[in-house]
């Protein structure tokens, strides 16, 4: 596949614009700086409702600071930012949180001293209809079962990958539209990784969109319907799922070069 404009959109989407439906996120020329240093440098992708979006890129390409930014945890520039067609541009991380849009950022982030029981129950706080909640919480731990066998244990006490595992299931249990997730592989066994990137397809396939930074290329190119790839806060290069097999391209997109 060729190398794509900063934009990052192929021309393909470009011509499909029109016909594709409205984007659940849309990210147009988006920027993000420390002081003076840019981390992001004009970034433009979509999430369609649905969707597993994946993006990859080396260390300090500006994955988190993207996701930072879309979450309202950093001040980010775009020409359009929105969710839901709603633009995320100076709201708070908490009004983001409420809206649907769920972020379970690099780390696990759950708290150790309580059990995974009193973990779950967090990602719940928002949720209004008990009875579907109780449908989503038999869901999540249907897709991460190992978390019903210890609810009662102090999540500390969890490996890697059982964290990671509950970080997420506590992140669908707000039943969200967008998933977002920063590296969930980060750290993790072999088999930790291959559960991890299989309850996200199974997220997806229950019709939440995905946005899967992750720097385990081949199963992100494999796993999404578009996979952009950063490099020093630009988007390099856009992949499709039949590019996953293709190791010169994956090596060469994970180098930047
Ligand atoms: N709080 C900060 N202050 C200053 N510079 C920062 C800050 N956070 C990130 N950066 C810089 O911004 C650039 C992008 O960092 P970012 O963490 O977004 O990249 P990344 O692709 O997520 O990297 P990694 O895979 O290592 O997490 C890097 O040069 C980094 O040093």
């Amino acid at each position: 596949m060729p190398d794509t404009p900063v934009n990052g959109e192929t021309p393909q989407n470009a011509a499909s614009a029109s016909a594709r439906p409205e984007p659940i996120l849309d990210v147009q020329n988006l920027s993000v700086a420390y002081g003076g240093v840019t981390a992001v440098a004009g970034v433009s992708f979509h999430v369609g409702p649905g969707e597993l979006v994946g993006v990859i890129g080396p260390n300090g390409a500006g994955k988190s600071s993207t996701l930072l930014a879309l979450a309202g945890a950093v001040r980010g520039k775009a020409d359009r930012l929105t969710f839901e067609g709603t633009s995320l541009l100076g709201r708070k991380p908490e009004q983001i949180a409420r809206s649907g849009f769920a972020l379970v950022p690099e780390g696990h982030h759950i708290f150790g001293a309580l059990s995974v029981s009193d973990n779950l129950r967090l990602g719940e706080v928002a949720r209004r209809d008990r009875a579907g909640l109780a449908t989503t919480r038999e869901w999540v731990l249907e897709l991460f079962p190992i978390l019903r066998e210890f609810l009662g244990r102090p999540a500390g006490l969890l490996s890697g990958g059982q964290q990671q595992q509950l970080a997420i299931a506590r992140a669908l249990l707000s039943e969200p539209r967008l998933l977002v997730l920063d590296e969930p592989s980060l750290g993790l066994s072999p088999t930790a990784i291959d559960t991890v990137f299989e309850a996200i397809a199974a997220v997806q396939q229950a019709g939440t969109a995905v946005l899967l930074v992750e720097q385990r290329a081949q199963q992100t190119v494999a796993a999404a319907a578009r996979t952009h790839v950063l490099g020093e806060g630009r988007i390099t290069m856009t992949l499709g799922p039949a590019d996953a097999t293709d190791a010169e391209l994956l090596a060469k997109a994970y180098l930047g070069s």
